[in-house]
């Protein structure tokens, strides 16, 4: 019958990318009221799927499903006890990255845009975490303000999803800030944008600091490892 068939699932696919096409322009206010009304409050879970939902019907910018994954066995596999996301918006990949963390681990999350920052905080409440940061500023001006949060730490993890164009800088401002030790890694979102491109030229100048690894579609995963001197 029609209702089990292979065309019918194609129908369906059709009419979700015909309806996301005409969802329009990514809109923060209608994301967040979505998860919001939509989720389960305080399981992390429900809001990732509420999101994923959302995204199917809408024009949406979180990572999705399959750069999530991908995400979270980074995130199992170092268990960071101190993250920095750049580029929170309204809180996908923040939340992924919060319900995997040690106990003792913490998120701090920077997000440009006012409002964006403040409804992102929401839905880290609402997926039931309070012990992530939100930093309500450009990238620019968390990084150097870094090390206030941070005391003698170093970054083990540090997600770039905000803008290409300020991934180099903002990498240069972070081993200048002394921020990254040998065991941080770097994960990089839409690598394949002209500013991302940069970061890649830049790690293939200093093959004894970084190592590009792993990529799942457009997400890379950098390995920093500083470079000691022979003596
Ligand atoms: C693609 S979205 C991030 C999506 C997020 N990773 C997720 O999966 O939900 C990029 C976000 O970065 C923010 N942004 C852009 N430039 C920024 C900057 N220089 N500093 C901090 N945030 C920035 C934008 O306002 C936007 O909310």
């Amino acid at each position: 019958t029609f209702y089990h068939s292979p065309l019918r699932t194609f129908y369906r696919r059709v009419c979700d990318m015909a309806q996301k096409v005409l969802g329009g322009k990514v809109c923060v206010r209608r994301t967040h009221a979505y998860v919001f009304s939509e989720c389960t409050h305080g399981q992390a879970e429900s809001v990732l799927d509420t999101f994923e939902l959302y995204s199917k019907k809408h024009a949406s910018s979180n990572i999705g499903l399959e750069k999530g994954v991908f995400l979270d066995e980074v995130v199992r596999r170092k268990a960071p006890l101190r993250v920095l996301e750049l580029g929170m918006h309204c809180g996908y990949t923040s939340v992924r990255i919060l319900r995997l963390l040690p106990n003792s681990g913490k998120l701090l999350t920077v997000e440009v845009d006012p409002l964006t920052a403040e409804k992102g905080e929401e839905i880290i409440m609402v997926a039931g975490f309070k012990s992530s940061q939100v930093l309500p500023c450009s990238s620019a001006e968390a990084i150097s303000s870094l090390a206030s949060h941070l005391g003698e730490d170093c970054l083990d993890l540090v997600v770039m999803d905000h803008d290409p164009e300020q991934y180099l800088p903002d990498l240069l401002a972070l081993e200048r800030e002394n921020l990254l030790s040998k065991q941080s890694v770097l994960i990089l979102n839409r690598v394949a944008e002209a500013g991302a491109q940069t970061v890649l030229e830049y790690i293939n100048t200093k093959p004894n600091n970084y190592t590009a690894c792993q990529q799942v579609k457009d997400m890379l995963e950098i390995h920093f490892v500083p470079f000691i001197p022979l003596k």
